[in-house]
């Protein structure tokens, strides 16, 4: 039988959380001549997010839980198991296990789930063999597995750059949250395709992040920001205009706004009680959509 959330973990077992990554802003600058857009984001991360666990062992295994595991395979192809296997080809005689993974958050949904997972695994092998937290081949392992591995490794509020390799830690005020998926998968190469950059094509220049703001400047700036993703993720699910106008009628809604490639939206609130309330408003009105109330920024740890 496979395992369930709520089956206790062996003793023996580490443990990490892996929580959602979530592209404050998000400007596209260019697209490099390697094929990868060229971006800057501020990223946070949230309190809420998947869980996985590590039987260290000889053998490289994964087993599914929890909410989300009916929609996801424990091939191969899973990051976990992909984010083992690039660190395994770099630290010889590297001890692995079996990872069982507690699926949560949706998936393909522009909060990095998989990126997540991925990060995860990556820091219970490296406690699992004594590897430092700042070993190169962590990073190295993470960036080949995806672009917001990287950042999912740290795992601290962010400013995000290259293709997701360039990563500055900010410190970012405390935000209720909600976020809202509309069930709906996005893959994140057809959002960057529809804008139809040529590789060598330079658009933009970053706009710097302006140190040492106060709450509500930082929310005046997040306001005069864009997610350039969000008009071609728009373009193929055009739910989220129902989304954003039913988080924006919420009371005490600060700003919302698309995460990533979509399609999740979040909105800010002053507090995780503001976003509790919206939450069940959106929730009680959209029976079908994914409704999270959680933290932001501050830097956020995941409930227990
Ligand atoms: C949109 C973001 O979520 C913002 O944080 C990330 O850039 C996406 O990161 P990710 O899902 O880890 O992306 P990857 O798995 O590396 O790549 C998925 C697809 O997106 C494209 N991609 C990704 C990142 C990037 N900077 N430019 C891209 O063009 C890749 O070419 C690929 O076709
Ligand atoms: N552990 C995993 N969790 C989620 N998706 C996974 C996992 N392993 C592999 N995948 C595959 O990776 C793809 C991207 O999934 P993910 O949920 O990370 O997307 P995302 O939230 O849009 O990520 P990002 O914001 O980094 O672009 C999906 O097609 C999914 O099938």
């Amino acid at each position: 039988m496979p395992p369930t959330a709520a089956d206790p973990a062996p003793v023996g077992v580490l443990r990490e959380r892996a929580s959602a990554k979530i592209n404050l802003t998000l400007r596209v600058l260019g697209r490099r001549a390697d094929g990868y857009h060229d971006l800057s984001s501020l990223v946070a991360f949230a309190g809420t997010g998947d869980r996985l666990t590590l039987e260290p062992g000889e053998k490289l295994a994964l087993a599914l839980a929890g909410p989300g595991a009916s929609v996801l395979a424990a091939d191969a192809d899973n990051l976990v198991l992909r984010a083992a296997r690039h660190l395994a080809a770099r630290v010889p005689g590297l001890v692995l296990g079996r990872f069982t993974l507690d699926k949560r958050l949706p998936v393909a949904s522009g909060i990095g789930g998989g990126s997540a997972d991925a990060a995860a695994a990556l820091r219970l092998l490296a406690r699992a063999n004594g590897l430092a937290p700042g070993d190169a081949r962590l990073f190295e392992a993470a960036l080949a597995t995806g672009s917001d591995v990287p950042a999912c490794l740290q795992g601290r509020s962010c400013l995000m750059a290259g293709r997701g390799e360039k990563l500055v830690p900010v410190a970012l005020p405390r935000f209720g949250a909600v976020l809202v998926n509309p069930r709906l998968p996005v893959a994140t190469a057809d959002v960057f395709r529809a804008l139809s950059l040529a590789p060598g094509t330079r658009r933009s220049e970053p706009s710097p992040f302006p140190a040492n703001l106060s709450r509500e400047q930082l929310l005046d700036w997040l306001r005069g920001e864009p997610n350039e993703l969000e008009a071609p993720a728009r373009a193929l699910v055009p739910v989220l205009d129902a989304v954003e106008a039913a988080l924006n009628a919420t009371p005490g809604v600060f700003l919302t706004r698309m995460s990533g490639s979509g399609a999740t939206m979040f909105a800010l609130y002053d507090d995780c009680r503001a976003a509790a309330a919206a939450a069940r408003i959106v929730a009680g009105a959209h029976p079908a959509w994914w409704v999270k109330p959680t933290v932001l920024g501050g830097d956020a740890r995941m409930e227990a």
